[in-house]
């Protein structure tokens, strides 16, 4: 399996072109599941998560061409198979996100329980329980979700007890087709929410509230056509930006959206690093040394959960102390372990890891069981002394395209070793 070898201590310098977010492209890809299509998306991210929902929505019939020098996924077709099996739904989580729109539009759907995974236990209680507020018949047997409505799916208003991303994707998506008014209360409000919502706005559903956690669909009988283009990934961005914060020097974010990095830019802003939107962008620059920040995460517009290992990264070289507390996920500090093997002082207690900042880190074999895990081990390696081999980038790729190119364009000292 690949790694990325890192060897540490240059200062960042150029600009960092930021693709299309993952996390947008992959319920935008499931929403290709509520009408004939084509659905064009733009600026699609080249990632193995996209390839994963590429090959899930192709075993349930539909068409996915990917042309990668376009950057755009063009999704048609008709669903003949409403089964999302294990082995795929077992390599993301995020393939629950076709039960919603098989649902509405068909009727029926068989959907793998996803399960947990290294961040926690995640379970997918609030997606089922608002299909069943909009009359769906749920059973769980043999590890699958086998979800029901043969005369079709009824508007309702659901509240949600917890802002949930996926489960207010899938109750929006399902709810475009269904008969009347659902009201979502509470709904998460994620640029990547807003995203969905305006594609399928184009797609002809009908959908107030955008942007706020209150959502009022009104049911429509068929979707169509729509062209749209992927919102930018803020937590590539945002990744980007604890680079130019760990390593020093200055970097322009192309495409990236300072108005999606709110909490990550007042924190970063904190530990003393300047992010400021210009033409084409965002520039980061670190002033003169870091600071200890605390920092929180919470659901947007708080300071994102997919941002906490990499900002603790920044924070494992400051000066001073900082806490950073994880309320989303009960287990998100896998990267703790490791990066305490590259010299950083943190401790974990409960929800909370504090971290007091050493002078430098050092570099070591690392690995990591997650996304940004991985990705705050890359941080690190640009700030130790030495060399650092990240071990199974796999993860890596699910949600960085050509991340060791990208950094290398820039001035890091990076590559990716193929066995
Ligand atoms: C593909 C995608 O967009 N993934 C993102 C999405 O994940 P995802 O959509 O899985 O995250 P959720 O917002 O649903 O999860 C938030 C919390 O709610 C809990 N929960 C969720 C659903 C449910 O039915 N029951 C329940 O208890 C989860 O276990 C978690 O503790 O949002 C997370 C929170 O911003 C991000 O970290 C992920 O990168
Ligand atoms: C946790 C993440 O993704 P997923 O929900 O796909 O596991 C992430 O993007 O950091």
């Amino acid at each position: 399996m690949d790694r990325i070898r890192i060897r540490g201590g240059r200062p960042l310098r150029g600009s960092i072109p930021i693709g299309g977010a993952k996390n947008a492209a992959l319920p935008l890809m499931a929403a290709g599941l509520l009408s004939a299509g084509p659905l064009v998306l733009a600026n699609a991210p080249d990632l193995a998560d996209v390839d994963t929902m590429g090959r899930l929505l192709a075993q349930h019939g539909l068409s996915v061409a990917h042309d990668r020098a376009a950057r755009t996924i063009a999704i048609a077709g008709e669903a003949t198979n409403l089964e999302a099996p294990y082995d795929l739904v077992r390599r993301m989580r995020a393939s629950v996100l076709v039960l919603g729109p098989l649902l509405a539009r068909y009727g029926e759907a068989r959907v793998s329980l996803p399960g947990g995974c290294a961040i926690g236990t995640r379970p997918v209680d609030l997606h089922l329980k608002g299909l069943e507020a909009m009359g769906a018949e749920i059973d769980l047997a043999g590890g699958y979700i086998h979800a029901r409505a043969p005369s079709g799916l009824a508007g309702a208003r659901f509240l949600f007890p917890q802002v949930s991303v996926g489960a207010t994707e899938n109750l929006l998506m399902a709810a475009t087709l269904a008969r009347g008014t659902t009201e979502l209360v509470n709904a998460a409000r994620e640029p990547e929410i807003d995203d969905l919502a305006h594609c399928l706005i184009a797609m002809g559903a009908r959908i107030e509230g955008v942007g706020t956690d209150r959502l009022r669909i009104e049911g429509v009988t068929h979707l169509g056509a729509a062209n749209h283009p992927i919102v930018p990934d803020r937590i590539e961005a945002g990744t980007y930006a604890c680079a130019a914060a760990i390593a020093g020097g200055e970097l322009l974010l192309r495409e990236a959206r300072l108005e999606h990095l709110g909490s990550v830019a007042r924190v970063l802003g904190e530990a003393g690093v300047e992010m400021v939107a210009v033409e084409g962008g965002v520039r980061v620059r670190r002033l003169n040394g870091l600071h200890g920040a605390d920092a929180m995460t919470e659901p947007y517009p708080g300071f994102a959960t997919d941002m906490q290992a990499q900002y603790m990264a920044v924070m494992a070289v400051a000066e001073g102390a900082a806490m950073i507390t994880e309320t989303i996920f009960e287990n998100r500090f896998m990267h703790v372990p490791e990066l305490n093997r590259m010299g950083a002082r943190i401790n974990v207690h409960g929800a909370s890891a504090i971290v007091r900042g050493v002078p430098a880190l050092s570099g070591a074999p690392v690995m990591a069981t997650d996304l940004r895990a991985s990705v705050s081990l890359v941080l690190a390696g640009l700030a130790a002394s030495g060399e650092t081999v990240v071990n199974r980038v796999y993860h890596l790729d699910r949600g960085y395209e050509r991340v060791e190119e990208k950094l290398a364009a820039v001035g890091a000292d990076i590559e990716r070793l193929t066995d």
